[in-house]
């Protein structure tokens, strides 16, 4: 049971693994405000519940992934059912709550994220399956850039995830000419990890949850941090540098560093000099 009460996602948690569906199946899974709203409340408490070691981002039924924002709803300038009635509502964010920082979570919550595609994979719902770090799909998943088709585009990782994926030329192919890619092409492309038949997406999804979950999570959590300093900049540098701070804070030496302080003495690090590692 969650305690979230949400309206247009399914969260459930169960065996350390995090699912997170878009339940629009009437709209192929596009997202309004209110989607975005709850996503962001999902991959956060998903991030923060140190039970979970995995996260399992999909859509609901068999037809759509996700197939990016609800163009029934799109208005000049934005998305009817304005995402300012959410700002604000959730404590901390480092940026406001909207698409992009729903790209943020996925890319930065320190535990793998797995695309389960089980249909129509197109615009922002594209971006959000390339931008998680393993994608599993079905055979009858489809793929593909909508944006200078229905006057849209996703600039930065919308992109920028894309080219590192299937290399530069393919990127501009598929960006801009909005055609459509069966699962196999995606396969060769490299957009995703695995094709297989539809009634054996749920197994394979889970085959590869529980392959990560044998894994040890402070080396997958450093790991996605390095593939983020690559690609992010001072940002994921930071994220990369972090994780070894939150290591450095568990050691003798950075306990050290706090006790001297806070019994007025000088620190005694001599010692950790002779453990440094090269
Ligand atoms: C996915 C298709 C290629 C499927 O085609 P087809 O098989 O022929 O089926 P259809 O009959 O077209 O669709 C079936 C049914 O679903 C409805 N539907 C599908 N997609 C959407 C959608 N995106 N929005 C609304 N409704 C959708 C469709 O109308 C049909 O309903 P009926 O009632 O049966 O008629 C094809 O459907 C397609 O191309 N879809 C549109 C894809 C698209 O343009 N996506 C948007 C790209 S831009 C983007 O994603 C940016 C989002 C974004 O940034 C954002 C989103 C939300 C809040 C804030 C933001 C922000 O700007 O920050």
């Amino acid at each position: 049971m969650s305690e979230f009460n949400f309206k247009d996602i399914i969260y459930e948690k169960k065996d350390r693994i995090a699912t997170i569906t878009i339940n629009r199946p009437g709209r192929y899974n596009a997202c309004r405000p209110i989607t975005i709203y709850e996503l962001t409340k999902a991959f956060i408490d998903a991030w923060a519940d140190k039970e979970i070691g995995v996260v399992v981002f999909t859509g609901a039924g068999d037809k759509a992934f996700c197939t990016g924002g609800d163009q029934s709803i799109r208005d000049v300038g934005g998305y009817k059912g304005d995402m300012k009635e959410y700002r604000g509502t959730i404590a901390t964010l480092p940026l406001e709550v909207g698409w992009q920082f729903v790209t943020f979570l996925i890319r930065h919550i320190p535990k793998p994220v797995i695309a389960r595609v089980n249909g129509y994979a197109i615009g922002g719902g594209h971006v959000w399956q390339v931008n998680c770090d393993l994608s599993i799909a079905s055979e009858t998943a489809k793929f593909g850039q909508a944006g200078p088709r229905v006057g849209s585009f996703d600039p930065g990782f919308g992109t920028g995830d894309l080219w590192r994926n299937v290399g530069l030329k393919k990127a501009k192919e598929i960006w801009y000419l909005c055609r459509i890619y069966t699962a196999q092409e995606a396969l060769e492309m490299g957009l995703v990890n695995k094709v297989v038949p539809p009634d054996k997406l749920d197994e394979e999804v889970r085959k590869w949850c529980d392959e990560l979950l044998e894994k040890s999570p402070t080396a997958l959590k450093m790991l996605k941090y390095a593939f983020l300093a690559e690609t992010d900049g001072l940002g994921g540098i930071t994220e990369l540098g972090v994780g070894g701070l939150s290591l450095y804070y568990m050691s003798d030496e950075s306990v050290e560093g706090r006790n001297a302080f806070m019994e007025k003495r000088m620190p005694d690090f001599w010692k950790y000099y002779l453990n440094l590692q090269d």
